[in-house]
């Protein structure tokens, strides 16, 4: 037989709920009751961070202290499982423009409503804190990491974990260790998981693809006939391991003068296009070769946060993206 609830009912309608009123009346707390003096409650955390989750349970446990015909308390906690779909963007070898890609199309996706988040895995050059303008530490909330902020991306770098130079000296398993604790993240309502892969095809991005699961994979190029083979490799690379291959992104692709605006194209035109469709995959669109693309990613402040030509390039390949994904997530 069920006891009395009501003084553990007015207990709990004593605390605020993280998103307005009282636990009691949110339908932040279910299935209240009281058994042989032990009251039991399940609490719906869906959406909140692991710090804000440990301080309701701290201040659920401190109101029912005390509560009549209460001697003991259990509490669960359950959460809807976000779906978080990761998109993978990777390159066949280095120098590409794949950092810059990554941050310019999460920021570009968050602006188009998503909740995103931005993993910097390149374990040889992190540069996502630089690039994002946000390099300060990742705290540790409940043995989680939690992501820093950026243009409204949630992001974790491995360059926030060691020191600038030294993440080379962690591949192998420590490497390992390490970017699987920046994938179980306190990540919160992230949605899409946007993760800049290292550059390359061997082991490393290969056992990453196969931890990580991405939903889909992004491949930079440059246009020279060059980067384009390497570029053929990683998207070998992906379709061996079963990810679809959302679209080739051209970067570098023309230079645009910043004194008179005029377009040349020092490493030829249409290049990595034609080579998309020979491989048979989506073209997502190019990004010119600028001085400011070059002078606001050192700066922090990635060109897809600002407004203008450059915001609108990243804008455009962000919603291409997006459209390759549903086809391919149904
Ligand atoms: N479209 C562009 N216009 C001008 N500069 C660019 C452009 N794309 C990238 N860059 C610059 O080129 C350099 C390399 O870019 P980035 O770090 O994004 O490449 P990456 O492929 O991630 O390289 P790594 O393999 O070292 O991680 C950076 O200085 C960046 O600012």
């Amino acid at each position: 037989m069920t006891e009395e609830i009501q003084p553990l009912l007015a207990a709990l309608g004593r605390i605020p709920d993280p998103k307005g009123g009282d636990i009691a009346s949110s339908g932040r707390v279910q299935a209240p009751r009281v058994k042989e003096g032990v009251a039991s409650l399940i609490v719906d955390v869906t959406g909140l961070s692991a710090d804000t989750r440990a301080s309701l349970e701290r201040a659920i446990r401190a109101a029912v202290v005390g509560v009549p015909g209460v001697r003991d308390l259990r509490i669960a906690m359950t959460a809807d499982k976000v779906q978080r779909t990761i998109v993978a963007i990777g390159s066949g070898k280095g120098g590409v423009g794949k950092s810059t890609l990554s941050a310019n199309l999460a920021v570009a996706l968050a602006r188009s409503g998503k909740k995103v988040g931005l993993l910097d895995a390149d374990i040889y050059g992190p540069s996502q804190p630089r690039i994002m303008g946000n390099e300060s530490r990742p705290e540790l909330a409940d043995k989680q990491i939690v992501p820093v902020e950026a243009y409204g991306v949630k992001m974790l770098s491995i360059g926030s974990l060691v020191e600038a130079g030294s993440a080379l000296a962690w591949r192998g398993p420590m490497a390992a260790t390490a970017l699987g604790q920046l994938a179980d993240g306190d990540w919160g309502e992230t949605e899409l998981l946007v993760v800049d892969l290292p550059p390359g095809t061997g082991d490393i991005q290969m056992s990453l693809i196969q931890k990580w699961k991405p939903a889909g994979a992004v491949i930079v190029s440059t246009p020279q006939d060059l980067a384009l083979i390497d570029a053929t490799r990683a998207i070998d690379l992906f379709r061996k391991m079963d990810v679809p291959v959302l679209g080739l992104v051209e970067n570098m692709a023309g230079y645009v003068c910043p004194h008179c605006g005029e377009e040349s194209d020092p490493f030829g035109q249409g290049g990595a296009e034609a080579a998309a469709r020979v491989m048979q995959i989506p073209f997502l669109g190019r990004v010119p070769l600028t001085l400011s693309i070059r002078q606001q990613s050192d700066a922090g402040r990635p060109p897809a946060s600002g407004e203008g030509a450059e915001s609108e390039i990243f804008a455009r390949i962000a919603a291409r993206l997006v459209e390759e994904l549903n086809r391919e997530t149904g």
